[in-house]
């Protein structure tokens, strides 16, 4: 098996901790540097809890990408910079793993281009694990169905985005195959402005963000006199990474932008 070289953005994070163990632990994978935008000139294995992790900390992403050769970026870091950080390596020939969530529609299109541009892989996975997979695609049978729709998503309270990028993958899902359905009431008023959640083809999608919380979805399905209900929960990072390594090797055979996991478990 050849060997993968990856570089991770956002090693200190609770995603990129895990991501880290995982690419140190796996035969196959080689963690080729960090980037960091701290301790920039660093080794990883100095850090408190990376001990024995041999990897150069990067901050400034040309220095990285020239630097270092690479065949996979996987960034778990925030909207703002996974966007730049997808975009800069494909320009220097490495395929993005993208779980970092909240991209834009227009962000999407921009990765396709370039994918397509350069030939290379990329995947944008809103979520790694393989359950909350399965409750979208199960949600998405259901929805064909059932017209109305409520998706509850609850995560941490340190969670910067809102919807979750998993409920917003739902939704989309869902959408291919429910007809558009203005749901409650057609003259129900809100009087607490945001109390029937964020509407997306007129399904609702409620955050709740609580400390003590993971990551959690539940779906629910109502028609006279019956209520299916469709939930998953992460009680921890480790369940995100059998996902993260299933798209790091995907990636390397793929030369398209694939948006969802459920893409390639089939
Ligand atoms: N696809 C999936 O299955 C999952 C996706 N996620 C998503 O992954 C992302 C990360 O989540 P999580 O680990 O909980 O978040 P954290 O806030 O714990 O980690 C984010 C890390 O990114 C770092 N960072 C921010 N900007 C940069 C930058 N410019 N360069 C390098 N590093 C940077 C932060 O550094 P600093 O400490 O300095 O702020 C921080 O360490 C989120 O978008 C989340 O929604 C989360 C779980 C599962
Ligand atoms: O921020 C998180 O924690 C998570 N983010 C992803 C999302 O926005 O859907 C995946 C998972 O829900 C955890």
């Amino acid at each position: 098996m050849e060997t993968i070289k990856i570089i991770i953005a956002g090693p200190r994070g609770r995603m990129g901790l895990e991501a880290v163990k995982l690419v140190h632990n796996t035969e196959n994978f080689e963690l080729a540097a960090v980037l960091d935008r701290r301790n920039n000139g660093m080794n990883l294995s100095g850090l408190a809890g990376f001990e024995g992790m041999e990897a150069p900390i990067y901050t400034d992403l040309d220095e990285c990408f020239s630097s270092v050769k690479a065949d996979v970026l996987i960034d778990l870091t925030t909207p703002e910079f996974g966007m730049a950080h997808a975009e800069k390596a494909l320009e220097y020939g490495i395929r993005p793993v993208v779980g970092t969530t909240g991209f834009t529609n227009e962000d999407l299109l921009r990765l396709e281009s370039l994918t397509e541009e350069k030939g290379l892989g990329c995947i944008i996975a809103p979520n790694f694990a393989i359950g909350a997979i399965l409750m979208m695609k199960f949600a998405q049978m259901a929805g064909k169905y059932f017209k109305d729709i409520e998706i509850i998503e609850m995560h941490h309270d340190q969670k910067l985005d809102a919807p979750s990028g998993t409920a917003v993958k739902t939704a989309q899902l869902i959408s291919e195959v429910r007809e558009d359905k203005t749901q409650g009431h057609p003259s129900e008023k809100e009087t607490i402005p945001g109390a029937r959640g964020a509407d997306m083809n007129g399904m609702r999608i409620h955050s709740v963000r609580l400390p003590g919380l993971v990551a959690h979805q539940q779906v629910m399905f109502g028609m006279e006199g019956q209520l299916l209900t469709i939930r998953h929960d992460s009680f921890n990072r480790a369940s995100f990474m059998s996902g993260v390594r299933l798209a790091v090797e995907e990636v390397m055979k793929i030369d398209v932008l694939v948006y969802g996991l459920e893409n390639v478990i089939e």
